[in-house]
């Protein structure tokens, strides 16, 4: 793929990581006949997305899902399933299939049962699995002040149910041990501030404090721009 010329740090990144996934998921699709890219919402992966959308693979045989998911209806600006549709689903990628992580239920604790028995239904191990991390520490939907956090490290389920007082909105996130099951991971992220985070998560364990220290224990392909 020619990547637009730019000399914009962020942008090079993001078609970067796009090149490097398009190879993961080209090699896996030699070995079998589905395979599962797993995306983050939030405002980071926007060109990551774009520039991946372009890549030539047999993306009919690609499940495209989300870590993580805000419990709003999918027209809602805040919606990941809205993003993805937006941003991801274009161009060659359009040929592939998205899961969503929502439903016509009300909350996330009355869908979630129905959304990890769809989503576990799929040709688990991940061929990629692309993770985001807040200011505070959070990926996917496992924040340091929720609730449930223990429960997203610690269970067996496809998803959970999160609420935290620190975000808007009801959530639904993979679980560590859903999102561990993968073959590549990737950490996609930006600017001064969350690289001196990512430095705090690795001089230290407790992952109750920054939960993106329960994915530091194993391989993890980072993707950093100023
Ligand atoms: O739904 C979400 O918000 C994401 O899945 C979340 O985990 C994201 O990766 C971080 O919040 C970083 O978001 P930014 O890229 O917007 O900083």
């Amino acid at each position: 793929m020619k990547t637009t010329e730019t000399n914009d740090p962020r942008t090079r990144l993001a078609q970067d990581l796009a090149i490097s996934v398009a190879g993961a998921l080209r090699e896996d699709l030699e070995q079998q006949e589905r395979v599962i890219l797993v995306l983050s919402g939030g405002s980071t992966p926007k060109p990551f997305m774009q520039a991946l959308s372009v890549l030539e693979l047999d993306w009919s045989r690609v499940d495209i899902t989300l870590a993580d998911e805000r419990w709003v209806p999918t027209d809602h600006d805040d919606s990941n399933d809205r993003f993805v549709r937006t941003n991801m689903m274009i161009n060659a990628a359009a040929n592939a299939r998205f899961h969503p992580l929502v439903n016509d239920e009300q909350t996330p604790e009355a869908g979630a049962g129905e959304v990890g028995e769809r989503l576990a239904g799929l040709a688990w191990p991940a061929s990629v699995v692309v993770l985001g991390m807040g200011g505070d520490g959070h990926t996917a939907s496992l924040f340091p002040d929720s609730e449930q956090l223990n429960d997203g490290l610690e269970s067996e389920a496809v998803v959970i149910a999160a609420r935290a007082p620190s975000v808007g909105q009801p959530r639904i996130s993979l679980t560590r041990d859903r999102l561990m099951q993968s073959r590549r991971r990737y950490l996609h992220l930006n600017g001064a501030d969350k690289k001196s985070v990512l430095a705090q998560a690795m001089a230290g364990s407790d992952r109750q404090e920054l939960p993106i220290r329960a994915f530091l224990d194993a391989p993890l392909a980072l993707y950093w721009a100023p």
